[in-house]
């Protein structure tokens, strides 16, 4: 009788792989002894160990033909939130996602990682160490974080011991890192045009940031311990820095570095979040006539003028998760590897 030849566990596929966290994951996993198979709507850099399969994750065929001999996904593909695309959001990360479990399914993958997002339970008022009972938004402040719980909510529902299928999510907060798209491009152009000289609210807020190779470390954790017989098997964890830090102090820190001079004045928050939301209706009601992005969303405003940060003790319990990078380094390093956003650069 013919035997189904068990795909090697060290066989595993990274679906966004050409973007920010998922080419620092493909790295971290080569040095860990892993072939990689990176699928993603783009191949942005070529590795020796990585093979590419470029596809839209919507498309089951594409994706089962990059799941050959695979025993573990991680799903870390999804639109930008700048994007503020609902459509492209639904399509993607609900729809695809859907598309991702069935394809998983029949491609006999064993372990699914998804990369959630802390914002999951975020509706722009303060979280105080928040830990992963809180329940979901029910009033999600952007597309973005709407599209991220249902796609959550499906693979953490996914999850089938007796099939064979275990699923995990992890929840990072404002990832940042070297090769960075958002956070530190997103900073140094508000500067560079002089938005960067108000801080919104008293500047006491606290935040969680976290350093790319500490979100790395949480997920190759949770897919090395995602077992049956392990307590993680459909759980979501929090993953940060540990250190909850003053936004604006974060953002000063990552200024001054790079030459820029650090906010000094204080706006309401209210007056602020309530000129976003104007911007944000203009911006939507003449987007057939004119296009403009506002730097400052309503989301962006909230998550500068709120406390939002997690407790990670479930990730340190259950995944023996501990931050191998700390704040101070993370922040050194990253604005080391921005030598062309820096002033007058
Ligand atoms: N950055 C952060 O602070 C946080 C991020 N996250 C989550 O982490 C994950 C990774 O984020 P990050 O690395 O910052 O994002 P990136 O945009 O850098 O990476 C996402 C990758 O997915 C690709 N992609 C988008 N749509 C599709 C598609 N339909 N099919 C295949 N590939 C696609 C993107 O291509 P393209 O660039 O062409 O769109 C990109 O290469 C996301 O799930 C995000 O929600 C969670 C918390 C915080
Ligand atoms: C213009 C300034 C007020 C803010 C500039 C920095 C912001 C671009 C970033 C500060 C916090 C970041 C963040 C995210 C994107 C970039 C920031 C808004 C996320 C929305 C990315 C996706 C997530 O899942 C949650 C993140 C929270 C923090």
């Amino acid at each position: 009788m013919a035997t189904r030849v068990r795909p090697s566990s060290k066989r595993c596929a990274v679906i966004g792989g050409s973007g920010f966290l998922g080419r620092h994951l493909v790295e971290k996993l080569l040095d860990r002894g892993y072939s990689v198979c990176v699928f993603d709507i783009r191949q942005s850099y070529e590795l020796p160990g990585v093979t590419f399969h470029q596809g839209d994750l919507c498309d089951k065929q594409a994706l089962l033909s990059a799941m050959k001999d695979v025993s573990l996904v991680f799903h870390c593909a999804s639109p930008a939130p700048a994007s503020d695309d609902r459509g492209l959001f639904e399509r993607v990360n609900i729809q695809g996602t859907r598309t991702v479990i069935e394809a998983c399914v029949e491609a006999g993958v064993q372990k699914l990682v998804l990369t959630s997002s802390a914002s999951v339970v975020f509706e722009g008022t303060d979280i105080k160490n928040g830990r992963e009972d809180l329940p979901y938004a029910k009033k999600p402040i952007d597309y973005y974080t709407e599209t991220k719980i249902v796609q959550e909510k499906l693979v953490l529902e996914a999850c089938d011991k007796e099939k064979g299928f275990l699923t995990v999510a992890i929840r990072p907060h404002g990832i940042f890192g070297p090769r960075d798209p958002q956070l530190v491009p997103i900073l140094v152009d508000a500067a560079r045009r002089g938005k960067m000289k108000f801080i919104i609210g008293d500047g006491t807020n606290l935040v969680d940031f976290t350093f790319v190779e500490n979100v790395v470390h949480g997920h190759i954790l949770a897919a090395e311990r995602l077992r049956p017989d392990s307590p993680i098997c459909g759980k979501s964890y929090h993953i940060t820095n540990d250190e909850p830090v003053r936004f604006w102090d974060f953002m000063s820190e990552v200024l001054v570095g790079l030459g820029y001079a650090a906010p000094r004045y204080h706006l309401p928050y209210t007056l602020v979040y309530g000129l976003a939301l104007l911007l944000w209706l203009l911006a939507l009601i003449l987007r057939p006539l004119v296009s403009f992005k506002p730097t400052f969303t309503p989301m962006r405003v909230a998550l500068a003028g709120t406390h939002h940060y997690y407790s990670c003790d479930r990730a340190k319990q259950d995944l023996g998760y501990k931050p191998v990078v700390g704040l101070k380094d993370g922040i050194a390093r990253t604005v080391q590897s921005y030598p062309h956003l820096r002033q007058g650069a």
